[in-house]
């Protein structure tokens, strides 16, 4: 059983969220202690959404989204020291020229200045298989080298919770074994969106949702082969 150093009590209150002109969370409850969660859903469901909602990069319309003792509206500045988020699209997330200034960058937020920075991250690198990338430039590298700095740099930072969405699509094989094991092994909470299955079915939760709604919630071995069969389903019959 891994320690885990703190988790956190995330709660919606009846939240309320337009997007793209039509409302997507309509009054949304929902509340989230597990160490692992996992976020399922058809594509727009609103699985993006929940995790930019958690870290208070997008705000509701209406009601509060809690992190702990931190509602995201009136503590938004706080989170970012708290909370990890891996987006998507890796080039979202970059923004230093080189892999070592990037990496640099999650040290040097937890304090640490100029070469002290550099050479914590060049030691991050290494112990993450890519001693030999610190000055490698971010736009050389292919996607999957992109999105594997991107999950390592936001590590460097050491967020007590780390929201993924969809974090490994263009990893390759061994690459996404390697990381679902790191993060299975990581010793902090973590929610993560996938239409990965396989990936989420270590999580202790999956949280199903279907145009802004949780339709349904519980065990990966309960939830993960009723979404399965569902898809299967609508597909027979289109
Ligand atoms: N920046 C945006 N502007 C306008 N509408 C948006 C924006 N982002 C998302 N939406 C809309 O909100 C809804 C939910 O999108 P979201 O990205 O949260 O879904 P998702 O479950 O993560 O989808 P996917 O599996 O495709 O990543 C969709 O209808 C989408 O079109």
């Amino acid at each position: 059983m891994i320690e885990t150093s703190r988790l956190h009590l995330i709660r919606f209150d009846r939240v309320r969220l337009a997007r793209g002109g039509h409302r997507l969370f309509d009054g949304l409850d929902l509340t989230v202690s597990e160490r692992r969660v996992g976020l399922i859903g058809d594509n727009g469901s609103g699985k993006s959404s929940l995790l930019r909602l958690i870290n208070g990069l997008i705000l509701p319309d209406s009601g509060d989204v809690w992190v702990g003792a931190r509602d995201t509206r009136r503590h938004r500045k706080e989170l970012p020291g708290e909370i990890g988020f891996v987006f998507q699209n890796p080039d979202h997330q970059i923004i230093f020229p080189t892999v070592g200034e990037e990496v640099a960058f999650g040290f040097a937020n937890r304090g640490l200045k100029g070469r002290a920075a550099e050479a914590e991250a060049a030691r991050f690198l290494a112990a993450h298989g890519c001693a030999s990338w610190e000055g490698r430039a971010v736009h050389e590298l292919s996607g999957g080298e992109r999105q594997r700095v991107a999950i390592i740099s936001v590590l460097a930072a050491s967020p007590s919770l780390l929201l993924l969405d969809e974090p490994f699509a263009s990893l390759d094989l061994p690459m996404r074994m390697a990381f679902r094991r790191l993060i299975a092994e990581l010793p902090l909470q973590v929610v993560m969106a996938s239409h990965d299955l396989e990936l989420l079915a270590d999580c202790d939760r999956i949280i199903w949702l279907d145009r802004g709604r949780v339709v349904a919630e519980g065990p990966p071995g309960r939830i993960l082969p009723a979404y399965r069969e569902a898809a299967t389903l609508r597909v027979l019959a289109s």
